[in-house]
């Protein structure tokens, strides 16, 4: 089992940046962490502050993983090329962020890329990206042959 955690611009701040909305603690540590909690999945782990690395990232990854976890930061409100580089792959790939986008401006209510995703997960924290991954095993085990 392939995962890759991608992730876009700003999220190598998480931490230091608006920790009242972020959190104190930084996603490399937590990133760092959970891949220890799954001994059987083989992870990447990447960020970007540009969106041509990220779509490169995806094609990279896209057709080999099993899943994808992407938390594209502001790219998902307004990247239609990220969204068309998730559909043009095979892996599923869910959608995360760390805040409750939802709950937060009017701007950061769209996601260009929650249609080419099969899940969303969304404000919970760092814990969204463990909650992905779980969704990602679980749609793996109870796939199809
Ligand atoms: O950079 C980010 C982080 C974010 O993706 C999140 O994880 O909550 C939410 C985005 O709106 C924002 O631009």
């Amino acid at each position: 089992m392939k995962i890759s955690i991608i992730n876009g611009p700003n999220l190598n701040l998480v931490g230091v940046r608006e920790p009242e909305i972020y959190g104190h603690r930084s996603l490399s540590e937590y990133l760092d962490n959970l891949v220890g909690l799954y001994p059987g999945v083989d992870f990447d782990l990447f960020q970007s502050n540009h969106e041509g690395a990220i779509i490169d990232e995806i094609q990279r990854v896209g057709f080999d993983h099993d899943g994808i976890v992407l938390n594209a930061g502001a790219y998902t409100h307004y990247s239609i090329a990220i969204a068309d580089a998730l559909r043009a792959v095979t892996a599923p790939a869910i959608e995360v962020h760390i805040s409750d986008t939802q709950a937060r401006e009017p701007y950061r209510h769209v996601s260009m890329i929650k249609e080419a995703c099969v899940a969303v997960i969304a404000g919970y924290g760092l814990d969204s990206y463990r909650r992905a991954v779980d969704c990602l095993l679980e749609m793996k085990n109870t796939a199809k042959p």
